[in-house]
């Protein structure tokens, strides 16, 4: 009950809906075979929301995880983006227009913003949006190869609608990137309309559910009202008007699916990927620990503990950050509704840099839960290609990584410049305007606080570093854009050192919140073991300022190999307290029975290929 709260009821009638819980297997069917499987549970899990009246998200999330495990659905795009940009962007009178028939899935829309020649640089895209005052219409064309529409999920088949990210022009003039609500498809039959050459944009590393796609706009007209008109206007005359605002408002969704991804897609899949490895790791047996002995269970072995444990002691790590990011978004979406903008600039770094930071630590655990697990570990059957393949994009959509730490980083530096300035920074950043000890507290006890303390001593110093770094490059000629480019594999480092940090101290404060002492203490030294393993992994970062010395790091190593052994009693039930339901996880390996091996065998037989009448057959006469 440490995570769920008021979820399970939802889940469990998901998990009576047949068509849910059985059904062909994942990975025996081709990729149109899995598109389409998934297309059947969309529909299904539409005629369960009406059926059980789910209409807050959070209730159809546990509808989704079961209907779609590990995977995202073209539903991912239509309620993460779509819904919410109308929301967010959209006038009272668009919203009352479009919102409840998208809510209803009446219609079915995505966020087209990536193009063929760019996706990061959101300033260079160049479909355009040209307002026609005579017909009333924007007309938007895509002028050049590089501008087709590329990668919006469910725009290759499955969408009529689209929310179309276009520089608006009118009179000649470029009003910068705006949301356009399209019509794309015809509501009757399902063609694209004339005007749209629209398709799927063919096999990826994952994302098999997904009809990622590409749309080409040959001077295709819109009504004035489709603008989303929140922010800005386009009156009938073509006259523009914006209220006084922020011009990256129009960022919004982004940043709304970069605070969703850490819990969603970083927490979740690295939860699952530790689920599956761990109890496997306690049926699986091999070798001989003592002569004569009965073959130990893997997890056993030390070496298997030194790979599993820091995992899902990051597991936790991410999971609970994820949880607080989600608040801190609410939080601060709501002050910004409410007119107070102060704290968006810290919203967009610390969703920006946490999103880089967890996915990719989660997508290196996952792979390493897959190599644990041996041989099985490669096969499908163990679940965790699969679970890989999906929350790896989460390095890329919503921002490439690298990119998203830059982002972090130019956030750090205007704060640090601040306080050099005499400016009190608050928050996530309270830390930069404190007096930060050289010395380092650490004993043998590994206090929470002492730990935390030695991760905000490195964010603190690698900052410094980072802008002091930037500010010599510019003092010995560099203009501006080339001194953060020459500084920018340091800035990154440091933006991940402030996002490590910021984990450590969620995961502390969540430690000692908890009321019941055994759960406390369990969960304390997983705290510890995500702490030190942290600075044992960057430990030059620690030692190079003299913050750290050999004998602490020799106790760091030490306190490591001792937690090990403390954490192996509970590590099954650590991993049953996330509490995946077998059709969640999605693995033979991963089996809340443990009936891997006949699982195994029973699978295999089932494969396509021993089928008796086939072409291989044939061929192999
Ligand atoms: C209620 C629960 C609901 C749960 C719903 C479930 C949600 C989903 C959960 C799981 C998802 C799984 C399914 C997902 C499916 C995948 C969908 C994928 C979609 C996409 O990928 S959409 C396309 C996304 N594209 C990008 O992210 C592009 C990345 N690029 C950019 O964001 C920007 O171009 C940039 C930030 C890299 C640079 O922008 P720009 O050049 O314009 O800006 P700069 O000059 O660098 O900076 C200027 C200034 O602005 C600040 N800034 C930048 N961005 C923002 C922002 N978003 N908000 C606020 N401020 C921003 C920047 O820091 C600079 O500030 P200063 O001048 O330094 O002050
Ligand atoms: C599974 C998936 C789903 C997606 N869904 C959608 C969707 O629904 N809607 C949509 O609009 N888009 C979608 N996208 C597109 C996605 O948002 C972009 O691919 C993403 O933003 C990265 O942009 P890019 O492809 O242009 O990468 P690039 O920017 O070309 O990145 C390539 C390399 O260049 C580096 N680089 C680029 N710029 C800089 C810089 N300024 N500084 C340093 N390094 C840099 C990057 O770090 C990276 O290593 C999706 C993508 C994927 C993979």
């Amino acid at each position: 009950m440490l995570f769920k709260g008021g979820g399970l009821p939802h889940e469990s009638l998901a998990l009576q809906e047949k068509l849910f819980g059985a059904g062909p297997d994942y990975n025996f069917m081709t990729r149109i075979e899995r598109f389409k499987n998934s297309l059947v549970r969309v529909q299904h899990f539409i005629r369960c929301c009406a059926r059980y009246n789910l209409h807050d998200h959070a209730d159809k999330k546990w509808f989704e995880g079961v209907a779609f495990p590990n995977e995202v659905s073209v539903l991912g795009p239509h309620s993460g983006m779509f819904i919410p940009t109308l929301k967010e962007q959209g006038s009272e009178e668009q919203i009352q227009k479009w919102v409840p028939q998208a809510e209803k899935h009446q219609i079915m829309g995505t966020y087209i913003q990536t193009e063929l020649g760019h996706g990061t640089f959101v300033r260079g895209l160049e479909t355009t949006a040209t307002y026609d005052p005579k017909t009333e219409e924007f007309i938007l064309n895509s002028p050049t190869l590089t501008s087709i529409k590329w990668w919006p999920g469910g725009l290759g088949r499955t969408c009529n609608f689209g929310i179309v990210m276009a520089l608006l022009y009118i009179d000649g003039k470029n009003y910068g990137m705006h949301p356009f609500v399209v019509q794309l498809r015809s509501l009757k039959t399902h063609e694209p309309l004339p005007g749209l050459t629209m398709g799927d944009i063919g096999p990826k590393f994952g994302f098999d559910t997904v009809d990622n796609g590409y749309l080409q706009f040959n001077h295709f007209g819109i009504p004035r009202e489709n603008m989303l008109m929140k922010y800005c206007q386009v009156l009938k005359n073509g006259t523009y008007t914006k209220q006084t605002r922020n011009p990256k408002f129009s960022y919004g969704a982004m940043i709304f699916v970069r605070s969703m991804v850490v819990y969603e897609v970083a927490g979740q899949g690295l939860a699952k990927a530790c689920t599956i490895a761990i109890r496997y790791s306690a049926i699986r047996r091999q070798s001989e620990l003592k002569k004569s002995r009965p073959e130990p269970q893997i997890l056993d072995y030390q070496t298997q503990q030194y790979k599993l444990f820091p995992l899902l002691a990051l597991a936790y790590a991410v999971w609970f950050t994820g949880v607080r990011m989600k608040e801190i978004y609410f939080m601060v979406n709501n002050e910004i509704k409410q007119g107070h903008t102060e704290r968006l600039p810290e919203l967009h770094a610390i969703s920006s840099g946490l999103k880089a930071f967890t996915t990719s630590m989660a997508s290196w655990g996952i792979e390493r839960c897959r190599l644990a697990c041996g041989g099985h570990g490669y096969s499908a059957a163990s679940g965790l290609p699969k679970i890989y393949v999906n929350a790896t994009g989460g390095c890329t959509y919503e921002g490439e990584n690298t990119v998203m730490l830059l982002q972090c980083a130019r956030f750090l530096m205007n704060i640090y410049g601040g306080v050099k300035n005499g400016r009190r920074p608050s928050g996530s950043v309270n830390y930069l305007g404190e007096r930060i000890s050289s010395r380092c507290t650490l004993t043998s006890e590994f206090t929470l606080k002492s730990l935390a303390d030695a991760f905000k001593h490195r964010a603190a110093r690698m900052i410094k570093e980072a802008s002091e770094r930037l500010n010599r490059l510019q003092a010995s000629g560099n203009d501006p854009e080339d001194s953060w480019n020459l500084n920018s594999v340091v800035l990154t480092k440091a933006a991940e050192a402030h996002c490590h940090y910021y984990m450590v101290l969620v995961f502390e404060s969540v430690v000692e919140s908890v009321e019941d002492n055994c759960v406390k203490d369990i969960l304390r030294q997983l705290c510890q073991l995500l702490a030190l393993c942290g600075i044992q992994e960057n430990s030059g970062d620690f030692i190079q300022d003299g913050f750290l010395n050999n004998d602490q790091l020799e106790l760091v190593k030490q306190k490591q190999l001792s937690l090990l052994s403390e954490i192996r009693p509970n590590a099954v039930l650590l991993v049953d307290a996330f509490e995946f339901h077998d059709v969640q996880l999605g693995s033979i390996l991963g089996r809340f029975d443990g009936n891997v091996y006949e699982n195994l065998f029973k699978w295999a037989k089932k494969t396509p290929l021993n089928k008796p009448e086939d072409l291989i057959h044939r061929l192999l006469r």
